[in-house]
């Protein structure tokens, strides 16, 4: 049985990366429930990523606030969650951070974790313009730059990087085989 100990592993990355695709394939693995920060969107955000028009910090800030306060919920009950969410920012990672109630800001000790699905640009504009082309996502691929040009991570904040390139089994692997994700994983 899989430990359900209480903690939050955000799967994060641009637009394309893979975070549904792998946060649902890490959902049935591991007793944790599976979120997705697009289920998050108002309806003006998403018309808004529908439109081409790139989402501001400001349009962001509610999205992120209920998106911490999911987290917040799932500490407090002790339940273990994964969040799929592109968390381009430090500003947007630390009000993640900040469900953990005992998070100091800037401390990046927190009950909340990130593992960055890495992809290069060429591999990502393939994949959404595939996606696009079956009319499955409201996100265009001419998004992505916006989505580049934000992607920022501070050394300091220890954050994991995956190369998701792989298949998305073995990249599910290799989350799991990261040392601080070992425990989540005990069968
Ligand atoms: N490892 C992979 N190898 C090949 N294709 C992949 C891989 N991961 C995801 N894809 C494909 O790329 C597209 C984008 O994947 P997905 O929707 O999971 O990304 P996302 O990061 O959740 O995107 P968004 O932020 O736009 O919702 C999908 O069509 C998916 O099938
Ligand atoms: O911060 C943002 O610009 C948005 O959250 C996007 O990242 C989308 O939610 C997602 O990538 C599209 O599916």
């Amino acid at each position: 049985m899989a430990s359900t100990n209480g903690a939050v592993i955000v799967i994060m990355g641009v637009s394309g990366a893979g975070k549904t695709t792998i946060g649902r394939r890490l959902e049935k693995q591991i007793r944790y429930k599976y979120l997705d920060a697009d289920d998050f969107h108002s309806q003006f955000n998403k018309d808004k990523m529908s439109a081409g028009i790139p989402l501001t910090d400001e349009d962001r800030m509610p999205w992120l606030e209920s998106l911490r306060d999911a987290i917040k919920e799932s500490l407090i009950n002790k339940k273990g969650l994964i969040l799929g969410c592109s968390a381009l920012k430090k500003q947007y990672r630390e009000i993640l951070r900040s469900g953990d109630p005992d998070y100091k800001l800037e401390s990046y000790a927190s009950a909340v974790k990130f593992i960055l699905l890495d992809v290069p640009a060429e591999v990502l504009i393939a994949r959404l313009n595939k996606r696009a082309a079956k009319g499955e996502h409201y996100m265009p691929a001419s998004l992505l730059q916006s989505q580049l040009d934000l992607l920022n991570i501070d050394e300091s904040e220890g954050i994991l990087k995956v190369d998701a390139t792989l298949r998305p089994e073995s990249i599910v692997n290799s989350i799991k085989e990261m040392h601080p994700f070992q425990g989540y994983f005990q069968s």
